[in-house]
């Protein structure tokens, strides 16, 4: 390193030195690579450097010194793998779709919704079905791997899933045969490596862009014994690209920080900061004082970037209309594909656009963008065929310059990344967030506030924030709801889980000054759930309700324990049968019909309970998974678009809800239930008395409930449905802590606390001391329930004074 690194660098080298684990956390600017190359030159061992492409790993080769093995995961996939089909790779010319379809095995237009699907357009699915599951840690293939198709409903999705599965795994099959026809592609080795679970031959493994890492590749990084480092910037995450993952924030080991930007001075850090903490990032920057830095309008930028297409079309329009010559960053190829695709649906012809091959005409398109909820890339597209037209679209994709003869590049904020440029203007397209009914601003979405941060920080002398000056206004906004209240609603009238979604919550307060150390228990968890088996899940469904089976096999396994459903289950119910209007509300005949059949529920939930009933574990999952929706009117205050409820008609019974039960569900209930039997057991055996399902807590009623699942025998345990354990954290083990402070007169004896994994069947538990001592509690915990009791107490009291 020819210059004298600053002090943050040199702790990341000394760490490294001391044999330490690190997720290096780099803002933008902060000289991430010059640290690496610090790193690896003062130790003699065998180091690998993976980058994110293969350009950054040539540079990278120059600038490493010869212990540092400097390679893409893709390379190590084909030395390992991949050369094996090197033949294959090669001859890979594009395999047209309708012969894909004829080695598959697909001869037939498959009709769904009335629509058509040719052959042609079975095979791409398939394929696609297979590059999703290349990019995931999934060790078979399965419905859900089937990417979204417009133009069909859910219901409809999910038949095309079922159907094209089989397919999937034939192709998947031909792929990983030497011989085999179909077309080989790099994901697809990549793919093979990482299910062999290949050691690399390091002793420590460097992880560039650690932020947005393909998870089949943070699989093969977390199960290394080698010394681990990631490195990357989690505010820069804006990427759900191949489904990314973010390695760094939940890495298990020391986090250090970078904050020292070279790329500009103080004033652009000082934006940057500003975004950083809407991001909800801890890193704030310190800018570079020999570097002049400017915020505020300019005449002339060499970039613009704007938040989408659309935007960046109406910037690139202007430029060409005052005679300036502009570039678009990635060429204006998607642009005009999609206006060729626009134009042809509006003069009645069918086009092979993957986003819009089952459409037959434009307003077919509009009609179902506009009722779609998920569909926000199609939503993009019918603004800009609409704004613009297509004609005028593919007049200005002509006459586009490159990059390297124009005078400015009009860029979308993800197509910026990783780039920078000294003067920056950002675009009108980052809208401020809405308003409410009271007219107070919705929160800004971090992920938002990730893509402004990285926009902003692609300045280096000039940066004109033109188009987020709306966030003065949003501050002052927020700033004047900073009382405690959300969209006017103060903060302590939340349930537990819902104020710590909000970090200046009384709760999140109260956790964060009390027990700081949060981290420390999830590190200890994440190493705990690094053994656990895979979980069990639907594999032939495309949409699953997670949600409602998250809720019914907690039910399930509180009957088993011998308990009703609890408080939440019986208040749906009682909603329905009430005046009270809510949002989804049906007419009077269907909320009746409804009420009844969720009394009849409770019912015949008591009688099996008294053994009156010896009811199927069957019938038993349908009646929780119905439970599941009931409870969700009270959990949300509404019945939801999705929710089973929402068919109901006045002729809707008991019966009729549970044969409405889909069989996946039926399903994934009882396998849950199956690995439950051996970590549940012993709770059965307990007497009556020390099986406490669904506790309320004296404290609950300080703020607007807490329910937490099972104690038992003194355990106070959560349940949680979780696919991906590794994503819970310290929400889950402040509602751990939560329930046990909100315990004001120890009325249930906790002296343990833990986490039941239901998909894995896995159980981590802390003795409540251990516990404490982790979170690096302030006092006893006698001490923590008297000081929560005042604290809560006091900003009720705060409430009372400032309401009129
Ligand atoms: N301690 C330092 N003092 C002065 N300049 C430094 C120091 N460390 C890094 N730099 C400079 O910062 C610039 C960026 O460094 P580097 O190439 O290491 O960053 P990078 O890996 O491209 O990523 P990023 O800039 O986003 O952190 C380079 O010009 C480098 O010389």
């Amino acid at each position: 390193m020819g210059v004298k690194p600053t002090e943050e660098q040199v702790a990341a080298r000394d760490m490294f030195l001391a044999g330490g684990e690190l997720a290096l956390v780099a803002g933008a600017g902060t000289g991430k690579t010059s640290t690496l190359v610090l790193m690896a030159g003062a130790t003699r061992k065998r180091g690998l450097y993976v980058a994110f492409n293969k350009a950054i790993a040539d540079e990278a080769r120059q600038r490493f010194g010869a212990n540092v093995d400097c390679r893409t995961a893709h390379s190590l996939a084909h030395r390992a793998v991949g050369r094996n089909y090197q033949e294959r790779l090669s001859r890979s010319a594009r395999l047209p779709s309708r012969e894909a379809a004829r080695l598959l095995g697909i001869h037939r237009d498959l009709w769904v919704s009335s629509r058509p699907i040719s052959c042609g357009h079975q095979a791409r699915l398939v394929m696609g079905m297979i590059r999703r599951f290349c990019y995931s840690t999934d060790r078979q293939l399965m419905a859900r791997h089937l990417e979204r198709v417009n133009g069909l409903d859910l219901a409809a999705q999910d038949q095309v899933a079922r159907v094209l599965l089989p397919y999937a795994c034939r192709a998947w099959d031909d792929i990983c045969s030497p011989d085999g026809k179909l077309r080989f592609e790099h994901d697809h080795y990549l793919k093979m490596w990482a299910l062999t679970e290949p050691t690399l031959a390091a002793d420590f493994v460097l992880l560039d862009e650690a932020q947005d890492t393909n998870p089949v590749l943070e699989e093969v990084f977390l199960a290394q014994s080698a010394q681990r480092v990631c490195v990357g910037d989690p505010a820069q995450q804006i990427y759900g690209w191949r489904n990314a993952r973010d390695v760094m924030t939940g890495f298990p080991a020391d986090h250090l920080y970078l904050t020292k930007s070279f790329r500009f001075g103080p004033r652009i850090a000082r934006t940057a900061n500003r975004w950083l903490r809407h991001a909800e990032s801890a890193l704030q920057l310190t800018g570079n004082s020999a570097t002049d830095s400017r915020v505020g309008s300019a005449v002339e930028v060499d970039a613009v970037l704007c938040r989408g297409n659309a935007d960046a079309m109406q910037e690139v329009l202007g430029f060409l209309e005052r005679g300036v010559p502009v570039a678009l960053t990635g060429g204006g190829g998607a642009l005009r594909n999609i206006a060729q695709a626009a134009e042809a649906l509006k003069a009645g012809r069918r086009t092979t656009h993957p986003e819009l091959f089952l459409f037959t005409s434009w307003a077919d398109v509009q009609e179902y963008a506009e009722n779609d909820t998920a569909g926000q890339d199609l939503k993009a597209i019918v603004t800009l065929v609409d704004t613009y037209g297509p004609d005028v679209i593919m007049d200005a994709v002509d006459r586009l310059t490159g990059e390297r003869a124009a005078k400015v590049t009009v860029s979308t904020a993800h197509k910026a990344k990783g780039r920078e440029w000294s003067r920056v203007r950002i675009g009108d397209g980052f809208a401020a967030p809405s308003v409410d009914d009271d007219g107070n601003p919705r929160p800004l979405r971090a992920s938002e506030a990730r893509l402004i941060y990285v926009a902003v920080t692609r300045a280096r002398h000039h940066l004109d924030p033109t188009g987020i000056t709306w966030i003065d206004d949003y501050e002052k906004a927020t700033e004047a709801t900073g009382d405690g209240t959300v969209a006017g609603r103060p903060m302590i009238e939340f349930s537990l889980t819902r104020q710590l979604k909000h970090p200046s919550s009384p709760m999140s307060q109260f956790l964060a000054q009390h027990l700081p150390n949060s981290a420390a228990v999830v590190q200890d968890y994440l190493r705990w759930i690094g053994d656990l088996p895979r979980p069990v899940q639907p594999l032939e469904v495309k949409y699953p309700d997670w949600s409602a089976l998250g809720h019914a096999i907690d039910f399930r396994l509180r009957l088993s324990l011998g308990s009703p459903f609890g408080e939440p289950v019986n208040i749906g119910v009682g909603t329905l049968g009430s005046d009270v209007p809510f949002r989804g509300a049906p007419a009077p005949p269907v909320r009746d019909a409804l009420y009844r059949a969720g009394s009849d529920l409770l019912s015949v939930v008591d009688s099996y309970l008294n053994g009156d009933d010896g009811l199927q574990g069957e019938i038993l999952a349908r009646l929780c998974f119905v439970a599941a929706y009931y409870e969700d009117i009270y959990r949300t205050g509404e019945i939801r678009r999705y929710s089973m409820l929402a068919d109901a008609t006045p002729a809707t019974t008991l019966d009729s809800l549970l044969t409405a039960v889909p069989d996946y569900a039926i399903e994934d209930i009882n396998r849950q239930l199956a690995i439950a039997e051996e970590p549940f057991g012993p709770f059965r055996e307990l007497p009556a008395t020390a099986r406490i399902c669904g506790p309320a807590f004296l404290g609950s009623q300080d703020i607007g409930g807490a329910d937490a699942d099972f104690i038992l025998d003194g355990l106070l345990l959560d349940c949680k449905a979780a696919i991906q354990p590794r994503g819970l954290g310290r929400d889950e083990i402040y509602q751990l802590a939560g329930y046990l402070l909100l315990d004001y007169d120890d009325r249930y004896g906790i002296d343990r606390v833990g986490l039941y994994l239901s998909r894995q069947g896995g159980l981590v538990t802390w003795s409540v001391p251990d516990f404490l001592r982790r979170l690096g509690a302030t006092g006893p915990v006698g001490d923590l329930r008297r000081r929560l009791r005042e604290h809560l107490h006091h900003r009720r009291g705060d409430r009372r004074a400032i309401s009129p």
